[in-house]
């Protein structure tokens, strides 16, 4: 084959709420009456495009390079694993072209967070804010989101060499 190699990947995560956390979502404390559970920082926005650009890359997925088993990376900052993400992207060779997800949440309203989300997962993927994309959209009440049980993130991450 000639030219370059493009791949895309998905991803997607859900976390339940845990009282007594702070809401940590693309890299932002989110203010809220709650946060997420998790081994690490309970990040579902990044998770989900971390197994993006995993997938992207055709590499195995978060659970390899972060065992939820690993004592050592208790309450880690989730940006860290997208740093890592890039780390193996550039050593594949390939360069990140953009990333984009959607959080599904009934409460809270994160949109104007947004800005915020985008320069932290930029600056951890080595991409520009312009080519990270972050949305919401409630639930409708329905299900385990719609009854304010957790929060799920899906992403799709486009690479190039
Ligand atoms: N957690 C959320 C959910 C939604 N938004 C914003 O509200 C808009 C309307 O949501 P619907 O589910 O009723 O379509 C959505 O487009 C987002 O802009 C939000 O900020 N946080
Ligand atoms: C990064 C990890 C590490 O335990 O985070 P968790 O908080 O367990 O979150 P989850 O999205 O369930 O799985 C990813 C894990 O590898």
């Amino acid at each position: 084959m000639t030219g370059g190699m493009n791949r895309v990947g998905i991803g997607y995560d859900v976390h339940p709420f845990q009282e007594g956390r702070p809401l940590i979502l693309g890299g932002v404390e989110i203010p809220h009456t709650r946060g997420l559970k998790g081994h690490s920082d309970a990040d579902v926005l990044c998770h989900a495009i971390a197994d993006a650009v995993l997938g992207a890359l055709g590499l195995p997925d978060i659970g390899f390079y972060f065992p939820p088993t690993d004592a050592s990376i208790e309450g880690i900052c989730s940006l860290l694993i997208l740093e890592k993400c890039a780390a193996l992207a550039a050593e594949k060779g390939y360069v990140i072209n953009n990333v984009d997800a959607s959080l599904i949440a009934e409460a809270p309203k994160v949109m104007k967070h947004a800005p915020a989300m985008k320069e932290k997962i930029a600056a951890a993927l080595g991409i520009t804010a312009e080519q990270v994309g972050v949305k919401a959209t409630t639930n409708e009440r329905m299900g385990f989101v719609g009854r304010e049980e957790g929060i799920a993130a899906m992403a799709v991450a486009a690479v190039e060499k």
